[in-house]
């Protein structure tokens, strides 16, 4: 007769389970009836030997079994063949450990440990327990049907299986320990190698990534520190070994207050914070940055020295000058303490942090290549190229080609292998066009194009290329002025002059003029005491209708004709050197059109009538001249510059002046 076994659990699952294992194993030896508490069990069980799948069954089916049979609680262990899953997790995630007691729960997470499952970090779970909702996996042995609604991915690793040596007991009692113990041991140990193996090669793979992880953030060239959720440091690489002056050895595994006295930068990195602070520590500068995820507790510290930033920008600008596309000065360079200088560097400086375009208009000579090389500097694009392209000096053709490159085969002359437009280069930079007022309609259009679409077909090209560039412009023309006379489009010149900077004439801040004399003797080695006070003293009240640059090329004139001990008014050059104010030789008509405007501005005048522009448009109209508007505002612009109109808002309007009345009698004589 063969030996009888009665199996009893608590779900079907398991029954089903542990039946099926012990089928597999003593099958041929020993017949096995199995019962679920959650399904129906005889009133008595009287098999020779009864096995409860756990103590919590041993409890609750104990009444049911007769006196005479043998008892054993099964020791319980992962199905090894269901653990492959486990390794799919990342190492340190949070998992809920979920089965249908506490101390069941409790004791799979044991198994697990001890099975060397330690790469999760465990929180058990069985039905009235709160589920931790920022968990998100659970795992469970056969129970996934408790799991928590809160959980997103479900890992079943199965029913736990009957270990070996509740296996060896059962043999032992049916006396059938040399007749099968080698084999199932065999068996099971095999499982157990296999599982090993797995173990090591993960452990492998885990310890490779470490150092792999470790040579990475050892070759940071930042401090870089780590905490984890206990606040312990795990990271501490040797930057910030040298800026803190501990070793790794000491800090790693202690908490951030054992290593750091210094109680502000303690707070910084114990709260959450958007942006770095700046620290210094054993005399080093240092901007340091708390980093930390929403899924994970550890928290990164980073230590950037800003000394060496520092020198970073300077040898990446160092790259760009040898490219020679870097802006050459900033707002220190421009020299001058009158308001009017001040106050447009002031302007200037504000409008440098934007990224709209910028027209810059003044006299020529005022420096506006000097404001736009600053504007860039002062901008976040100082790291990227600046380029500067002067419309006055170029001929259309080759300007066309210049800015927007061409394709090969473009035209006959054209580089093989085509090239690369200065808008394109000036990608993630500034492209400054000078003279803007200078420049054809038919290029015009194509600027007006690429700066409306921010992208580029290239001469003879059929694809268009995305830029990404700050557009500064300059003129010594008045605009508006070239748009009347349709020489140049008002679409581009709106597009252009979205923030405008007006230059002030040097003429109009003299107080300026002792200093730029003073810079430019230094640039041209003149030692202060050759200069004769009556000489700073002529130049300061001169009008400098060159500016700046006529002014800086006076002096380097002296520089080199002066041979005395001093230099005197006697070495200024003649008065043909000097630039003198812009007034154009009048034409007839002129002439005939402002004696016009004058003589209705007078009348209006002298009725106590507010001269304005559709006043004199409509006395001039009546009397049979066709002039509009427009062109009575030209008119009217010139006669003030000759300083025979002033031209005041509001009620006064335009007033003749003396010499105005002068130049009306003038053309009656
Ligand atoms: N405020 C200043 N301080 C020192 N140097 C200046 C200043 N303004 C202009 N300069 C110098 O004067 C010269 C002319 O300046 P810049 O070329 O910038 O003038 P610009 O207005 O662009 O002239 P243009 O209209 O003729 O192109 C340059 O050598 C510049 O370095």
């Amino acid at each position: 007769m063969k030996n009888r076994l009665t199996l009893i659990t608590g779900t079907p699952e398991t029954k089903e389970t542990l039946h099926q294992q012990l089928e597999d194993i003593l099958g041929e030896y020993i017949l096995i009836n199995s019962y679920a508490v959650d399904e129906a069990i005889p009133e008595r069980v009287s098999d020779e030997l009864v096995i409860f799948s756990s103590d919590l069954i041993e409890k609750e089916a104990s009444h049911l079994v007769s006196n005479e049979c043998k008892r054993m609680t099964a020791k319980r262990t992962i199905n090894y063949q269901m653990i492959n899953q486990l390794f799919e997790i990342n190492s340190g995630t949070k998992v809920l450990c979920v089965n249908d007691a506490p101390q069941m729960a409790q004791e799979t997470i044991e198994t697990l440990e001890k099975i060397g499952m330690t790469h999760l970090a465990y929180t058990p779970y069985s039905p009235g327990k709160k589920a931790p909702s920022h968990i998100k996996t659970a795992i469970t042995p056969g129970e996934a049907r408790i799991v928590p609604k809160s959980i997103d991915q479900v890992i079943d690793i199965g029913v736990r299986l009957i270990d070996i040596t509740t296996l060896i007991a059962i043999l032992e009692h049916f006396h059938l320990k040399e007749k099968l113990g080698w084999t199932i041991s065999n068996r099971y140990t095999g499982k157990i190698i296999e599982l090993s193996q797995r173990l090591a090669e993960v452990n492998r793979q885990t310890k490779l990534l470490n150092q792999h992880l470790q040579q990475v953030v050892d070759g940071v060239n930042d401090g870089v520190m780590a905490i984890d959720r206990h606040q312990r440091v795990t990271v501490f690489n040797p930057f910030i070994e040298e800026y803190s002056g501990l070793s790794h050895v000491h800090a790693i595994g202690k908490t951030l207050t054992q290593l750091f006295k210094e109680p502000e930068l303690l707070s910084y990195m114990s709260s959450p914070q958007d942006e770095g602070k700046y620290f210094t520590m054993n005399g080093y500068n240092l901007m340091v940055y708390r980093i930390q995820w929403k899924e994970s507790d550890n928290i990164l510290f980073i230590f950037k020295n800003t000394d060496e930033t520092i020198t970073m920008e300077k040898a990446a600008r160092k790259q760009l000058m040898k490219t020679g596309y870097m802006s050459k000065y900033s707002f220190e360079d421009i020299i001058g303490k009158s308001p009017e200088i001040l106050h447009t560097k002031k302007i200037a400086s504000k409008l440098a942090k934007t990224e709209l375009p910028v027209l810059i208009q003044g006299e020529s000579g005022t420096g506006k290549e000097l404001f736009a090389h600053s504007i860039h500097n002062q901008s976040n694009r100082v790291l990227e190229p600046f380029l500067a392209v002067n419309f006055s000096a170029l001929p259309e053709d080759l300007l066309e080609s210049e800015l927007f490159g061409y394709e090969e085969g473009a035209f006959t002359g054209a580089k093989k292998g085509g090239k690369k437009g200065l808008f394109e280069q000036a990608d993630g930079g500034t492209i400054f066009l000078d003279e803007i007022g200078d420049s054809s309609l038919k290029l015009q259009a194509r600027l007006l194009r690429v700066i409306q679409e921010m992208e580029l077909r290239k001469i003879g090209g059929t694809k268009t290329i995305p830029i990404n560039v700050r557009i500064i412009a300059a003129t010594n023309k008045d605009l508006l002025e070239l748009i009347e006379d349709g020489k140049f489009r008002e679409d581009l010149y709106h597009r252009l002059k979205v923030l405008f900077l007006p230059i002030p004439p040097l003429r109009k801040r003299k107080i300026d003029i002792p200093l730029l004399v003073e810079q430019f003797s230094i640039e041209n080695n003149i030692p202060e005491h050759k200069w004769d006070h009556d000489l700073i003293e002529t130049l300061t009240h001169f009008n400098w209708y060159g500016n700046i640059r006529e002014l800086k090329n006076t002096v380097s004139y002296l520089s080199i004709v002066a041979d005395g001990e001093r230099i005197t008014i006697h070495d200024l050059p003649g008065k043909d050197y000097f630039q003198t104010a812009k007034i154009e030789p009048e034409s007839i008509v002129d002439h005939q059109l402002n004696t016009k405007v004058l003589t209705a501005v007078k009348e209006l005048n002298d009725s106590s009538k507010n001269a304005s522009r559709k006043k004199i448009t409509d006395i001039l109209s009546n009397e049979g001249s066709s002039l509009t508007e427009q062109q009575i505002r030209r008119i009217l612009e010139n006669l003030k510059k000759s300083g025979y109109v002033t031209i005041r808002r509001g009620r006064s309007g335009t007033q003749i002046t003396r010499e105005g009345v002068q130049y009306i009698q003038s053309s009656i004589n």
